[in-house]
Order: C-alpha cells, then structure tokens, then sequence
C-alpha cells in the first residue's frame, strides 16, 4: 500500500532509473497520446465500476486513473504543487 505522494515518488524515481521491464517507461516512451488513451479508458473502468460493480472494484479502478493521472504529470514534468494550486 502506498499514498499519492509516495506512489509519485516511486514513478518520478522509475523514470529517470529506466529500469528493465518497467511498464511505466514503456509508456512513457510512446508518449502524450498513448497515456491519454490509458486514462480515457481508466476513466471510463470508473464509471462503470462505480455504477455496476463492488465499491472495491470501484477503488481498484480509481487507484489506475490516479496512477496514469501521475504517469501523464511525469511526461508533462508536472510535480504535486503544481496540481495542489487547483485544489
Ligand atoms: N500502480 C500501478 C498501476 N496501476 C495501473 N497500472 C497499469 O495499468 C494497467 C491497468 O490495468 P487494466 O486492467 O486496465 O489494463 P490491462 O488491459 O490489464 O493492461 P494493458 O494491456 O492495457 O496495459 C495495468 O495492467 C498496469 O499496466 C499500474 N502500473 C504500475 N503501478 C505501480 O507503478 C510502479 C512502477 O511500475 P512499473 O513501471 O511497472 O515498474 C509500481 O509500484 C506499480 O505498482
């Protein structure tokens, strides 16, 4: 288990390391477009799950559309504060 600042943290250090077989790099790689259609699609496993599903499979769902929400902030170079200015 881990926290959003924690998960970033882990993300931010996964980008620049590049290690072998990170998902995360790879997505990087393709860039803007690819990370854009993964959290289109996350997005939508939200919705659905919160409308037809458990409240856990919701919370799964969630937990996706906020990783691919921090792999999009990374390939912008986004960092929290300049998302917590909104909040
Ligand atoms: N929290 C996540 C995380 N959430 C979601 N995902 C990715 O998002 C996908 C979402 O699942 P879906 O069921 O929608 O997609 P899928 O059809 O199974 O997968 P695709 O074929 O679409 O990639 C997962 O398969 C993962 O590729 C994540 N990938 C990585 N992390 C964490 O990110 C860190 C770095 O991961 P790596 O870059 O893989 O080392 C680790 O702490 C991981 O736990």
């Amino acid at each position: 288990m881990k926290s959003f600042e924690q998960l970033f943290e882990q993300l931010t250090e996964t980008a620049s390391a590049r290690p072998e077989g990170s998902g995360t790099v790879r997505k990087l790689d393709e860039g803007v477009h690819a990370i854009g259609k993964k959290i289109v699609e996350e997005a939508s496993e939200v919705w659905m799950a919160s409308e037809y599903q458990s409240k856990e499979e919701a919370a799964e769902e969630m937990s996706q559309l906020i990783y691919w929400t921090q792999v999009m902030m990374i390939k912008l170079g986004l960092d929290i504060n300049d998302i917590n200015r909104y909040l």
